[in-house]
């Protein structure tokens, strides 16, 4: 599996770039970013009924895929995309060498918190072996290892803030915005882990050998530079 992986190619298919970004939650508050970028879908894109993930963009040049958050990291990872746009948490979740985050988006701010339930006073306070649910049990290891603690993770893809009432582990370590999910499940954030915002990735072997990948870079920091003048001001 490993070796396939490795051995794709990191020459874009017939000359085109591939720009990956995730179908969910981040892709309204990226669109306008790719757009200042001039990265512009064509129709279809905004179809909710299309069942293309591939889509053409105003550049001839340059396709799209909308692919699930952690797959855009992989695909950037192993050169099948050259660029794409992700979360932090994504790209620290995962470590992949072959990943470069050169640009803060700005964008999909949130963090990445340990949570329990809101009665459950005296979950392993004191504990060195504690169990987990989680999407991230890499960064959820590390940052259980830097306090002493074995943490023991059980991997969930969403819904991590039914574990504690059903059972699955007395504490979960999840993404966090406004607090309103953890709240209306009974459970109370009690360590924050890291602050999370969109970044550009790029494949580093494409961004040495690619111009264009070098350029769009160029232009989503050019973009992002001239918003936090403009927050500023
Ligand atoms: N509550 C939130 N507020 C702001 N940003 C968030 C929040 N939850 C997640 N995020 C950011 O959005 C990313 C998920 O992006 P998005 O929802 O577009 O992906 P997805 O492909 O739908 O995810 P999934 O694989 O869970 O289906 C997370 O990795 C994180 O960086
Ligand atoms: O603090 P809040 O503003 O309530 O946001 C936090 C929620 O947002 C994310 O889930 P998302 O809605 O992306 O769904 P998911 O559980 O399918 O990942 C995260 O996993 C939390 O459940």
């Amino acid at each position: 599996m490993t070796s396939e992986l490795s051995s794709t190619s990191n020459a874009p298919a017939n000359g085109s770039l591939t720009f990956a970004v995730p179908k969910g939650r981040i892709l309204d508050e990226a669109l306008p970013v790719m757009a200042r970028a001039g990265v512009v879908p064509e129709d279809g894109f905004h179809d909710k009924a299309n069942r293309s993930l591939s889509f053409a963009t105003t550049r001839g040049d340059m396709r799209l895929i909308r692919v699930r958050a952690f797959d855009v990291a992989t695909f950037v990872a192993h050169g099948a995309a050259q660029i794409g746009i992700v979360g932090s948490d994504v790209i620290e979740e995962f470590d992949y060498a072959d990943l470069y985050a050169p640009v803060d988006l700005d964008i999909g701010h949130c963090r990445l918190s340990v949570a329990r339930l809101a009665d459950d006073t005296d979950a392993h306070e004191h504990a060195s072996h504690l169990r987990v649910a989680t999407k991230y049990p890499s960064l959820t290891r590390r940052h259980f290892e830097a306090q002493g603690i074995q943490a023991e993770c059980v991997k969930l893809n969403g819904a991590m803030e039914l574990a504690p009432s059903l059972g699955l582990a007395r504490q979960i370590v999840d993404l966090v915005s406004t607090g309103t999910t953890l709240k209306q499940n009974g459970l109370v954030e009690t360590q924050r882990i890291v602050d999370i915002t969109a970044r550009l990735i790029v494949n580093r072997a494409a961004l040495k050998t690619d111009p264009r990948v070098a350029d769009l870079v160029a232009a989503f920091r050019a973009d992002a530079e001239t918003r936090a003048r403009d927050q500023a001001a």
